[in-house]
């Protein structure tokens, strides 16, 4: 089964009167619970096709289907409730709210779905524990570690249960060594959990341990200028 289907999908963007071409034609789909990268040099649309897949943008044509669901026929409000729901991210610099403590940002997404206290406490105790970060719930971001801060990220995107994680450069922000292990933390919950992450990285750790490489050029697929449109398996 494919949880993400992307299908002939183009976004240009305008400086003035000046057209910036950032995603070309980008057609491909990835299976449920899988880990795939979404790889490129700078500058290639890895960002902007993260953002129209998290329904953060609108793509200028094509088709995005997650879940089974066209989410470019949703209007605003339902599509702010389909991301809600079936969507996490995770993000290089963490984006975890200063103010709030560990489990208080894990525990955000549980409240903007209306979950009532005592679910959520149970659900932030057990996302501490499958991040490795028991005993660190009344701390707050500063107070904790880069490597730290990017677990906290990942169990506040695993919260709400989401069938596909979407994550840009998360290991980016991290020493080689903390980014080895927040990709193995990663590959772990995505297979006790049968969640699908898609990543935007450079990170030749991430790379080797992909179902799937996206490989993008120019704003296309690299396969696919080539005139072969396939995925490029690791
Ligand atoms: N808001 C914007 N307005 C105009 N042009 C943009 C905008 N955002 C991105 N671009 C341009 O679109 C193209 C793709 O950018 P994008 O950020 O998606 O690439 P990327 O592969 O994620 O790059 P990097 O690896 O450096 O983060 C680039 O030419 C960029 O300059």
């Amino acid at each position: 089964m494919t949880i993400l289907n992307v299908r002939d999908v183009s976004k240009c963007y305008r400086l003035g009167r000046v057209p910036v071409p950032a995603v070309r034609n980008v057609s491909f789909s990835i299976a449920d619970a899988s880990f795939s990268v979404l790889t490129g040099p700078s500058g290639s649309g890895k960002t902007s096709l993260l953002n129209l897949i998290g329904c953060l943008d609108r793509p200028d044509s094509g088709s995005i289907e997650i879940a089974g669901t066209d989410v470019g026929k949703l209007a605003e409000k339902a599509l702010t409730t389909f991301r809600r729901q079936h969507l996490g991210f995770v993000f290089q610099n963490f984006n975890l709210l200063a103010a709030l403590t560990v489990a208080e940002n894990i525990a955000y997404p549980l409240q903007l779905a209306k979950q009532d206290a005592a679910a959520r406490k149970e659900r932030v105790a057990f996302l501490l524990d499958a991040v490795g970060l028991n005993g660190k719930d009344g701390r707050r971001p500063h107070e904790l570690s880069g490597g730290e801060r990017q677990r906290v990220a990942i169990a506040r995107a695993l919260a709400a249960r989401p069938r596909l994680v979407l994550a840009d450069e998360p290991t980016a922000s991290l020493d080689r060594a903390t980014g080895a292990q927040i990709v193995a933390l990663m590959r772990r919950l995505q297979r006790e959990h049968g969640v699908s992450f898609l990543f935007a990285s450079h990170d030749t750790s991430l790379i080797a341990g992909a179902d799937t490489v996206i490989n993008l050029r120019d704003g296309a697929l690299q396969a696919r200028a080539a005139g072969i449109e396939q995925l490029v398996e690791a």
